[in-house]
């Protein structure tokens, strides 16, 4: 069987993983079902095609072990059914056909859409399980498994997704590695095709002093932008995703005097314990006082999935945006990106982009095909690069993951933090808070109730007192943004008493 055999003599490791547990799970399936009871969708599309082939080479294989084995190429007996609409390009109609003919595809085609096309499907022929060509990172993938039953409301069938965990960069190594042909539209950059209104070519692929020229679609770096060239749908909800307006993830200037709020989860068993003091914590609180940023909530939780999933579900709702640090890395106490993934309902995904930062740092070491470390919470997940880190910073939606582990480690990393917020609507850089305080050997009782009516006075003020010793004297802060402000509070403080009751301090 040419693919197999293509496969098996290439020297692409991770390809021949991905290879063998794709066709594993064709297998599994065909020996769950009958081959009346399965189904290929098939679209033409470049995820449909590389189905196509290891669905081949899984039947082959599944053949093979019950020692029937038909090395035909046309010898493909599972139902294939194509949704056919005007829409489609051309150029992916006649590569459906094409393709159906070379591989002798038993081609049901439907003119209906999915839902009642599947309803009527269904209802006509005794199939259970259609296999597709969805991967990780696809917007319908969210949720789904290898083997995931249709959602509520579908007609009830299993969906197969053998290349559910395959990237961009997977599948092109497959039908380059296997010189099958696909469709003609990816060598003129087209990386996803939906379509004719909705999709264009890559621009990332277009060839620089021509508008109209692009690179093949296994060209493109980041497989991640492969959507790039699809328009995007006005959606009627977001989808999980916070508003930018209300996530901090806002254009500069028009947020200036706006009110922001940030939460500040510690995660870390030692830090319960007492044996570790958090400087952490702290040392953000500062800085985000310093870009206008309200500290709602600084709390720590243990190295438990369940109690870091829940302090974030509680604080993500809360806060316009969350930072949290400890629990990161490779160890059986490193639960905090689990715990973020189950705060938002989507599991832990393969990137392939997060991979390739880690194995510059820690090379092969990681034990299995998988590095379990560039696992990340599907869907919401977005890295963000600077220069001088040699990870980049992970923000999963409104949620910050920080992986320092002291202080300068996390200076470094908030300064980095920073000046990709400037460059970008990263984050709301508003008008600093600004402090000033005053002592006194006044007693509570004396200042109690003037200080309370001087906070009715001003209340765009947060007017504090503290001491360090129960009998010394009293430290009264005010901070606000607006130094004059602050600085009539205190003549006013001053004015209920003598002048001299208060001595400003640093
Ligand atoms: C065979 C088949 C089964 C599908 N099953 C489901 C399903 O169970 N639940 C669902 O929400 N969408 C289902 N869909 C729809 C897809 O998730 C998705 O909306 C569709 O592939 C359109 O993708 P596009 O918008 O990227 O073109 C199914 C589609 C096909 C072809
Ligand atoms: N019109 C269709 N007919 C049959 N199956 C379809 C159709 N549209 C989508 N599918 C199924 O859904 C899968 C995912 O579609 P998707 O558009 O993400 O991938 P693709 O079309 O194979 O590749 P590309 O991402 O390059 O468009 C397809 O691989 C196919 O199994
Ligand atoms: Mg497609």
């Amino acid at each position: 069987m040419e693919i197999d055999k293509a496969i098996r003599e290439c020297d692409d490791r991770r390809l021949q993983t991905k290879y063998n547990n794709a066709t594993y799970v064709v297998q599994r399936a065909l020996a769950l079902y009958s081959i009346e009871e399965v189904a290929f969708s098939f679209n033409g599309g470049k995820d449909s095609t590389v189905l196509l082939h290891i669905l081949r080479a899984g039947y082959f294989l599944h053949k093979k072990g019950q020692n029937s084995v038909n090395g035909d190429l046309k010898d493909f007996p599972i139902r294939t059914i194509y949704f056919e609409s005007p829409c489609a390009f051309p150029e992916i109609n006649s590569f459906t056909y094409d393709t159906a003919a070379i591989y002798g595809l038993q081609i049901d085609t439907i003119s209906l859409d999915f839902k009642s096309g599947l309803e009527a499907l269904l209802k006509e022929k005794p199939i259970r399980a259609i296999f597709l060509g969805v991967r990780i990172g696809d917007p319908t993938a969210v949720g789904q498994e290898q083997f995931s039953p249709s959602s509520p409301g579908w007609p009830p069938f299993m969906r197969l997704n053998p290349i559910l965990d395959w990237s961009y960069r997977d599948v092109w190594a497959f039908l380059l590695t296997c010189k099958v042909n696909y469709c003609s539209l990816y060598d003129q950059g087209y990386t996803s095709i939906g379509s004719i209104y909705d999709t264009v070519p890559n621009s990332l692929l277009c060839i620089s002093n021509s508008s109209n020229k692009f690179k093949p679609a296994y060209l493109l770096a980041d497989g991640r932008l492969e959507r790039a060239g699809r328009a995007k749908r006005p959606s009627t909800s977001t989808g999980g995703q916070i508003p930018a307006e209300s996530n901090g993830l806002t254009s500069q200037d028009s947020y200036k005097n706006s009110m922001l709020t940030a939460s500040i989860i510690a995660v870390g068993d030692e830090i319960l314990f007492g044996n570790l003091e958090d400087l952490l914590g702290p040392y953000l609180c500062r800085k985000l006082h310093s870009i206008g940023w309200s500290v709602l909530q600084h709390s720590a939780v243990h190295n438990n999935i369940d109690s870091v999933a829940e302090e974030v579900e509680r604080q993500k709702s809360k806060s316009d945006m969350v930072f949290i640090y400890g629990g990161v890395g490779p160890l059986h106490s490193d639960v905090t990106i689990a715990g973020i993934a189950k705060a938002f309902g989507v599991r832990l995904a393969p990137d392939e982009e997060f991979e390739e930062y880690l194995r510059h740092i820690i090379g092969d070491q990681c034990t299995g095909d998988r590095n379990e470390m560039a696992q990340l919470p599907e869907g919401i997940t977005e890295l963000w690069h600077h220069d001088k880190l040699s990870v980049p910073l992970i923000k999963c939606e409104n949620v910050i993951i920080l992986s320092a582990t002291n202080v300068p480690e996390m200076e470094k990393q908030w300064d980095c933090w920073i000046e990709l917020a400037k460059s970008s609507d990263l984050l709301a850089l508003l008008e600093p808070y600004v402090s000033k305080h005053v002592t006194t050997n006044l007693s509570d009782v004396e200042i109690a109730q003037p200080l309370s009516k001087l906070c009715l006075e001003f209340p765009d003020l947060y007017i504090g007192c503290y001491r360090n010793a129960r009998y010394g004297s009293l430290i009264v802060s005010f901070k606000g943004k607006d130094l004059t402000r602050i600085e009539s509070a205190i003549k006013a403080l001053q004015k209920k008493f003598q002048p001299s009751a208060f001595i400003e301090t640093k």
